[in-house]
């Protein structure tokens, strides 16, 4: 073991219910790292569209639109942020207005590459490294994230666990809305939801939550000490 440790960048993907936020913020909590959630980001945007008038189905004015916002993200997983030109919106954007328009607000290519900039900057900025959430984190944010993860689960669990969030939630509804917006983030054009060939895969439907933290604490363990081997290696 060298004597300071590395800095390292973790992406987590995966479609909604999977367990990507509650396990990201754990596994950057027990190990000291930064924690950004980049659905947040999208969200924040949307909920500006729809606070601004603009019409959520009109990519061109979306495009026009998307440089206006100024969304600002906390990093520390103990406690999560996010502002709108200073405004806190973490309850705002998580409203159904919001989640019901993400999908089409965030495929606008314009969205994506100011989004992916910022996010880009964040994750250079984390001096102890970063567990970054999203969609196409290992595929097109982060390409060279030390570490791949794309969670799993099937529609059912991921409904069970979205609708328990909510009070007096209809779980056929639920997973009728998650497999659309899937579908949707899944077939966009630009950087959609996908698993990186170099992602390892965890599906989550039959592991509790502590277990997928513990699995993702080990794997960047693993690597940790992979990559302080090969340093030894090369200094010989
Ligand atoms: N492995 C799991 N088993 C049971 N519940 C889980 C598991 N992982 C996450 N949850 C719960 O499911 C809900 C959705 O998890 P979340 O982390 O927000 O998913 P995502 O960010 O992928 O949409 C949360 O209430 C969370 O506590
Ligand atoms: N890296 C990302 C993250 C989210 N998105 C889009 C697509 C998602 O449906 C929305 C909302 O993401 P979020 O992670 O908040 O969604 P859930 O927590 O799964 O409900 O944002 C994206 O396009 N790219």
């Amino acid at each position: 073991m060298s004597d300071t440790v590395e800095s390292v960048i973790v992406a987590i993907d995966g479609p909604s219910g999977t367990g990507k936020s509650s396990t990201s913020k754990a596994v950057a909590a027990a190990l000291g790292l930064s924690y950004l959630d980049t659905g947040a980001q999208y969200r924040a945007i949307t909920w500006w569209m729809i606070s601004n008038g603009v019409d959520t189905q009109d990519a061109a004015a979306i495009a026009t639109a998307a440089g206006k916002p100024v969304i600002v993200s906390g990093t520390d997983p103990a406690e999560p942020t996010i502002t709108v030109d200073g405004e806190d919106t973490s309850a705002a954007i998580r409203t159904q207005a919001v989640t019901s328009k993400v999908s089409a607000v965030s495929a606008v290519p314009e969205v994506r590459a100011l989004i992916t900039e910022l996010q880009r900057s964040i994750a250079a900025a984390a001096e102890k490294g970063i567990v970054v959430e999203g969609r196409d984190i290992g595929t097109t944010v982060l390409p060279d994230a030390d570490l791949k993860i794309f969670l799993t689960a099937s529609p059912e669990a991921r409904a069970a666990r979205r609708s328990g969030e909510i009070k007096g939630a209809d779980v056929a509804a639920t997973r009728e809305a998650l497999i659309k917006r899937d579908a949707a983030d899944s077939s966009r054009k630009t950087s959609p939801l996908a698993k990186a060939d170099d992602a390892v895969e965890v599906d989550t439907t039959a592991l509790t939550l502590q277990q997928v933290i513990e699995c993702v604490v080990s794997l960047v363990e693993e690597k940790r000490s992979a990559t302080d081997n090969a340093e030894k290696r090369a200094a010989r």
